[in-house]
């Protein structure tokens, strides 16, 4: 059980504020989460304290380095249950968020649960990144793209940077192991520069970092390659 006192103390000490119509939504989310995780796949952590801390602190964290203007178009690749995609659209109802996954049955949680907290800027799209990327609609249309647990560096940025404009950011969220360094190559052919990386620290689950990399030109066509291309040749 986690009471709102707790929950706030544990976002104010990462600088974070968290209202009571806040808290009362991520609740709900981790009631929906923790009851279909009964009958499907969603997530190996729902004991609330642990939920809380490193499903929501760590995805809320994102906001806090990441300054997205106001009504920003995001994308979540990959996103599962909902992280971090879920997590930004709730706490800014302003930014357009895109959750995309591979699996169905994780995008029907995903539109149930969006319906349930009552977030109208939620689009939830069953696709694979690299297949995703090649449709206009999606191609080159986000100020942001970011992923949580998805790929090594080199792959994650070939689904991801397609999905960037312009001047717009990917943001990989990532453990402490991987380094920007190591997808500097597949930046420089997808359109991209490394901006950089920055470490923080959760209170329990310890070190995690934010890797940036800024779109500065178009993404070639033929990128990103085919599901089994990426896999067997990663751009590094
Ligand atoms: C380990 S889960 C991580 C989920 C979530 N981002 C998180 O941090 O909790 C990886 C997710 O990425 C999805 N995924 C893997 N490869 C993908 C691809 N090429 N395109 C779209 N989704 C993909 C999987 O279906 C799964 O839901």
């Amino acid at each position: 059980m986690m009471t709102y006192e707790a929950a706030k103390q544990l976002f104010d000490g990462a600088g974070l504020p968290l209202t009571e119509s806040h808290f009362a939504q991520f609740q709900c989310y981790l009631a929906e989460l923790t009851e279909t995780n009964r009958h499907m796949n969603l997530t190996a952590i729902t004991e609330p304290a642990e939920a809380w801390e490193k499903h929501f602190l760590d995805c809320a964290i994102l906001l806090q380095k990441v300054q997205l203007p106001l009504g920003a178009t995001c994308i979540d690749v990959g996103t599962g249950a909902g992280f971090p995609g879920m997590v930004l659209a709730l706490l800014r109802p302003d930014l357009q968020v895109t959750l995309l996954d591979s699996l169905q049955k994780r995008i029907g949680f995903l539109e149930q649960t969006a319906a349930k907290l009552g977030l109208a800027n939620v689009r939830c799209i069953h696709a694979r990144a690299e297949d995703g990327a090649k449709l206009p609609e999606l191609r080159e249309q986000f100020d942001m793209a970011t992923a949580r647990a998805v790929a090594a560096m080199p792959v994650l940025t070939e689904y991801c940077l397609p999905f960037v404009k312009q001047g717009g950011v990917f943001a990989a969220m990532k453990g402490p192991s991987e380094t920007a360094e190591q997808a500097e190559t597949a930046a420089k052919l997808l359109g991209g520069e490394i901006v950089g990386e920055e470490s923080y620290t959760l209170p329990t689950a310890g070190e995690r970092k934010l890797i940036r990399i800024r779109k500065t030109a178009p993404t070639p066509q033929k990128y990103p390659r085919r599901s089994d291309k990426i896999k067997k040749q990663p751009l590094g």
